[in-house]
C-alpha cells in the first residue's frame, strides 16, 4: 500500500450502497454475499440486485433471505436473488458451497461476521469462533472459489473487516487465544486485522485479474451488538437508561454501511484496484495502530510480510 496514490472517489462519508454504483450495469455479473440477510449485508445483497447481478446469499439459514428475494423479484431489471446455506465456521459447509458452485464468480463479498463473543467458543475445526467466522471461513471460502474467480477474468473480493482492528494485530503466535486469556475484544480486532491481511495477502491473485480489497463500514446499529451486555451498550452511547437503543449522530444506516462494500464490488472507479483498505467511501491512510486513532488503516494490518505468514498459517489450517 503506498499512502502517496491514495484512491479518492467523490462520494460522502454518508453516501449509500445504492448511491455509489448509480448507473453501474451488473446484468450478467454473478455475486456471493455472505451473511446477506441481515444488517449491511442485506443492503449489499440489494444494491447489486437492484444494478442487475445475479446475488447469491451465502447464510446459515436460507429460508430467511426469502423476504428480501420476493421483494427484488418484484423490481423490474433487478437480478434474481437465491439462497445458498452457508457455516462460515464448519469447513465441511464451505467446502459444500464451493462445490456446489458452477459457472463464474464475479463478485465476492465477504461481510458475515460475528462480534464480541463472551466467552471463548470453538468451531468444529475446534478454532476461536470469531478468528474462524470472520477470516478463517471466508479465507476457505475464496480459496475454494478461486477456480470460479479466475474463471470470471475480472473478479472482485470486497472483505468487510472494522475499525476494531486498528487496536488488536493478529497475534500468529497464538491465533486461537489458547495461551493467554481470552479477550472477546481482541478475537474481535485480531480478526478483523485479519481480514485486512486477507486482502494484501490476495494480491498472489492480482496476475489472474483478481482484485482484493477491505472495506470498514463504519458503526452501523444491527444485530452484530446482540453479545453485548446494556452496560456496554450505555458505555458506547448508544442505549439509553430505560434500556431504549439508538444511533449516536455519527453512526451510519445499514444503506450507508453497505456503501464501501458495493462500491469496491462494482464501481469501475476502483477497477484494477487490489490490497487497500477503504473506509468512509475513500482509500484510508495508514496509521500506527496504538495511538487509539479514530481511522485509518494500522501498519501492522498492510504488512506485506505478516499477510504471507497469515496465508501461510490459514492454509495449513484448512488443509488439516
Ligand atoms: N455494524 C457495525 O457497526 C460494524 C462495524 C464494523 C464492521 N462491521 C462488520 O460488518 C459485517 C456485517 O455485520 P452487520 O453489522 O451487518 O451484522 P449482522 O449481525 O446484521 O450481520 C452479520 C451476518 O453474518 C452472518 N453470520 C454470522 N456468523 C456466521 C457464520 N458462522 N456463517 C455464516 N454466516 C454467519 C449472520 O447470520 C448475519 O447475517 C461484519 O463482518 C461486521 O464485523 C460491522
Amino acid at each position: 500500500m503506498n499512502a502517496s496514490s491514495r484512491i479518492t472517489t467523490p462520494f460522502a462519508p454518508g453516501a449509500t450502497a445504492l448511491e455509489v454504483i448509480d448507473g453501474v450495469d451488473l446484468a450478467g455479473r454473478r455475486a456471493v454475499v455472505t451473511g446477506g440477510t441481515s444488517g449491511i449485508g442485506a443492503e449489499t445483497v440489494r444494491a447489486l440486485a437492484l444494478a442487475g447481478a445475479e446475488v447469491i446469499v451465502a447464510t446459515r439459514r436460507p429460508e430467511t433471505a426469502g423476504l428480501l428475494a420476493s421483494e427484488l423479484s418484484r423490481v423490474p431489471g433487478a437480478g434474481p436473488v437465491r439462497a445458498q446455506a452457508l457455516e462460515l465456521s464448519d469447513l465441511s459447509s464451505v467446502r459444500n458451497f464451493a462445490e456446489g458452485w458452477q459457472g463464474p464468480l464475479d463478485i465476492l463479498v465477504a461481510n458475515a461476521g460475528i462480534m464480541a463473543l463472551p466467552q471463548r467458543v470453538t468451531s468444529a475445526e475446534g478454532w476461536e469462533m470469531q478468528l474462524a467466522t470472520n477470516y478463517l471461513g471466508h479465507f476457505a471460502l475464496a480459496t475454494a472459489l478461486l477456480p470460479s474467480m479466475q474463471a470470471s477474468g475480472s473478479a472482485r473480493m470486497v472483505i468487510v473487516s472494522s475499525g476494531a482492528h486498528r487496536a488488536f494485530p493478529l497475534d500468529l503466535a497464538d491465533p486461537q487465544f489458547e495461551q493467554r486469556p481470552y479477550d472477546p475484544w481482541a478475537a474481535y480486532g485480531q480478526s478483523k486485522s485479519a481480514d485486512v491481511l486477507l486482502a494484501v495477502g490476495a494480491r498472489r491473485w492480482w496476475s489472474e485479474g483478481i482484485t482484493a480489497n477491505a472495506v470498514n463500514p463504519g458503526y452501523v446499529l444491527t444485530n452484530l451488538q446482540r453479545h453485548l451486555d446494556d452496560d456496554t451498550m450505555r458505555s458506547f452511547g448508544v442505549m439509553d437508561d430505560d434500556g431504549k437503543v439508538k444511533p449516536l449522530p455519527y453512526y451510519k444506516t445499514p444503506p450507508q454501511g453497505a456503501a464501501g462494500s458495493v462500491l469496491l464490488a462494482a464501481s469501475p472507479l476502483v477497477a484494477g484496484v487490489t490490497g487497500r483498505y477503504f473506509e468512509d467511501n475513500q482509500e484510508a491512510a495508514v496509521v500506527s495502530g496504538d495511538k487509539g486513532e479514530a481511522s485509518g488503516v494500522a501498519a501492522h494490518a498492510v504488512d506485506p510480510t505478516v499477510a504471507d505468514r497469515l496465508w501461510d498459517y490459514a492454509t495449513d489450517a484448512i488443509s488439516r
